[in-house]
């Protein structure tokens, strides 16, 4: 059964096709294809698995294929890498309506979508997401970048893709704790907006981490949906897109702070999220009882719920370089309830509280 969410941006409009084996037939991808010649953007951990039955497929259809196999790693997410992506393209004569194909996770997909986003002022491109993360958040709403050592995602652009192709089967390589830190963003969906799938997650959550495959298909094409709505309503986070955020401002401070690639992405979001609970709960709008909520459901996916003894004046200096600062004051996605998230700022007060109650002790 192939699943097919529709992201509604006016000017870009593109599915999200998600379904089991989507890798052995891409007809929807080659039908798309402005001219028939490929360059596929992945890593080298990636490449083995995946890139020669794709690029048999693609070739056996007459398309032009280029493959260009990048090292693996979020410390990889850099200018340099970049570079390497535009020296191949230019060294082949990549042309215009030459498509990049993002075979891989977050880190491939954003740094795909940002070369074809400068490309010669932008060529098309498709994603093709291999991890939960990629597949439920990261390859959809068009956000790509690069890191900076002092924050994160700094550099980038919104392109939109031409199509998601989301093949589950993919995730049967995936080792578990790159499966955990997708879930982290999954269970973000259900705590920003989505109550009654906060419940089905914790419902179901175990039988998600022994890989059910139908219950993963429908918590990938929900989030998918959430996702979707998000961005048509909010393509640049103008406002409620900012939601997206969710346990970013801290988890962002975690993954610069620590050195990219020490904490994964989505155990930095969930350890974040954590952090947001507890910011939440010393405004008065959470009970104790609903921490402890959010906490007992990240764990129960095997992800990290105490964040790093950074400090809090470390913490603060890198949440200062957050994008949703504005004027220099630091946005916050907060819970005024669970399911129900909102953007506020927070006294310095209940920022020490949060972090008093979320982090290691430094001793
Ligand atoms: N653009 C967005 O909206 C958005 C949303 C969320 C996260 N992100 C970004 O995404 C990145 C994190 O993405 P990620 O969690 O996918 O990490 P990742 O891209 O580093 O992939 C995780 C690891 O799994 C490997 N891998 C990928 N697919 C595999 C497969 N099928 N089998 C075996 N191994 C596989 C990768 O090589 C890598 O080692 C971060 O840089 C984050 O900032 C972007
Ligand atoms: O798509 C969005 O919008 C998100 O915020 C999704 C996040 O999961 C993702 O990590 C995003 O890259 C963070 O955005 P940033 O603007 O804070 O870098
Ligand atoms: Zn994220």
């Amino acid at each position: 059964m192939i699943r097919n969410v529709h992201v509604d941006i006016d000017h870009a409009p593109y599915s999200i096709l998600i379904g089991e084996g989507l890798l052995q037939s891409v007809e929807p991808l080659i039908a798309l294809l402005a001219q028939k010649r490929v360059a596929i953007v992945t890593n080298e951990t990636i490449a083995p698995l995946y890139l020669a039955g794709l690029v048999a497929q693609l070739e056996a259809a007459g398309v032009e294929c280029q493959s260009i196999i990048l090292p693996d790693g979020e410390k990889y997410k850099t200018w340099d890498s970049l570079n390497l992506i535009f020296d191949a393209l230019l060294t082949a004569r990549a042309e215009r309506k030459t498509t990049l194909v993002a075979l891989g996770g977050g880190v491939i997909g954003d740094m795909t979508g940002f070369a074809a986003a400068v490309y010669q002022r932008g060529v098309p491109f498709i994603q093709i997401p291999t991890t939960l993360l990629a597949q439920v958040d990261s390859s959809v709403g068009g956000k790509t970048a690069i890191n900076h050592p002092l924050g994160k995602n700094m550099l980038g652009a919104f392109y939109q893709p031409k199509l998601v192709l989301a093949d589950l089967s993919t995730l049967s390589t995936l080792p578990q704790r790159e499966f955990s830190a997708g879930m982290a963003e999954v269970i973000k969906y259900g705590l920003i907006d989505d109550l009654e799938f906060l419940v089905w997650l914790e419902e179901n959550m175990d039988a998600l981490m022994a890989r059910d495959v139908d219950l993963i298909a429908y918590a990938v094409e929900r989030c998918c949906q959430n996702k979707a709505r998000i961005v048509a309503a909010d393509e640049k986070e103008t406002g409620q897109r900012a939601l997206l955020n969710l346990g970013h401002t801290f988890g962002h401070a975690i993954e610069a702070g620590l050195g990219y690639g020490v904490w994964l992405h989505g155990e930095a979001v969930a350890a974040g999220m954590v952090l947001a609970a507890h910011a939440s709960r010393a405004l008065g709008h959470l009970q104790a009882a609903d921490v402890d909520r959010v906490i007992n459901l990240l764990q129960r996916a095997g992800l990290p719920v105490v964040s790093p003894a950074l400090g809090g004046e470390r913490y603060k200096a890198l949440m200062a370089q957050d994008k949703k600062v504005d004027a220099g004051r630091i946005k916050f996605i907060l819970l005024r309830q669970l399911g129900e998230a909102y953007i506020g700022e927070l006294p310095e007060i209940a920022i020490d509280t949060a972090l008093l109650a979320g982090c290691e002790s430094s001793k």
